[in-house]
């Protein structure tokens, strides 16, 4: 990737809020995300890190401020942000009657994905669903089903990866193995932002943290420094 790829913001909130008829739910808040870097949303249950993803991917639109990706309005309904944006949200759709492997076959045909079936095999195995590729969402558990939330965003294309709490039902194992996903996506230059309420896993990935309380931003920073001023950690 060019080195002014990478200087500039690929993702640009400017002053972003957003209301709920006249409760602001998210206060005014900058942010900007680079390819390869890792911005982690930390806050309790109703602190606005959904609201906030939900722009940040194109899913809502800001009621005050601006959201950017690559210097465009965001929107999910441009071709490109779809294209280059992949989203694990926090709750699990899928369809009943698709197996595992056929719910990535779907997903790698609606990206134009060529030579599909090896990569998807890859994320399989790598997921640990290998064992479940032919079993109905309805046969698995709710972790399984969280590694196939994960698996379908990493089937298709992305620079930029929207997780909402990717850590949710995952076993210790798993969570361990999630951070080396987002390590790994770094490493590739995707550009990641993510809900979490794992402080564990922003220390392993993230290079920015941002903390929230009813909406507004009450620390920002290296996830160290956050972690500390929130006295979570020494
Ligand atoms: N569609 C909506 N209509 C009205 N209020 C909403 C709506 N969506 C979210 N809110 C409110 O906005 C606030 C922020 O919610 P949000 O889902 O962003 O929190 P969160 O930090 O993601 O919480 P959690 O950790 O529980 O997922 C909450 O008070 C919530 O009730």
């Amino acid at each position: 990737m060019a080195a002014k790829a990478r200087a500039e913001a690929l993702l640009r909130l400017r002053k972003v809020s957003r209301s709920y008829g006249k409760r602001l739910a998210l206060h005014p808040l900058d942010l900007e995300l680079r390819a390869g870097r890792c911005t982690a949303l930390f806050g309790h249950n109703g602190s606005g890190k959904s609201t906030l993803l939900r722009i940040a991917s194109g899913r809502d639109v800001p009621t005050g401020g601006q959201a950017l990706f690559a210097g465009r309005v965001m929107s999910e309904d441009d071709p490109e942000v779809r294209a280059r944006v992949a989203v694990v949200g926090d709750t699990v759709a899928c369809y009943p009657d698709l197996t595992v492997r056929e719910h990535l076959e779907l997903v790698t045909v609606a990206h134009a994905v060529d030579d599909a079936a090896g990569w998807i095999d890859q994320v399989l195995a790598d997921r640990r669903l290998s064992d479940h590729a032919r079993a109905l969402p309805g046969a698995l558990s709710s972790g399984q089903l969280q590694s196939l939330l994960l698996a379908a965003a990493l089937v298709r294309p992305r620079d930029l990866m929207v997780l909402d709490e990717p850590e949710q039902r995952l076993d210790p194992d798993a969570r361990v193995r999630l951070a080396e996903l987002l390590t790994a996506e770094k490493e590739g230059g995707v550009a990641v932002l993510l809900a979490t309420h794992q402080a564990e896993l922003a220390e392993a990935v993230a290079d920015h943290m941002i903390a929230l309380e009813d909406g507004r931003v009450i620390a920002e920073g290296t996830p160290a420094a956050v972690l500390r001023q929130l006295g979570i950690r020494a």
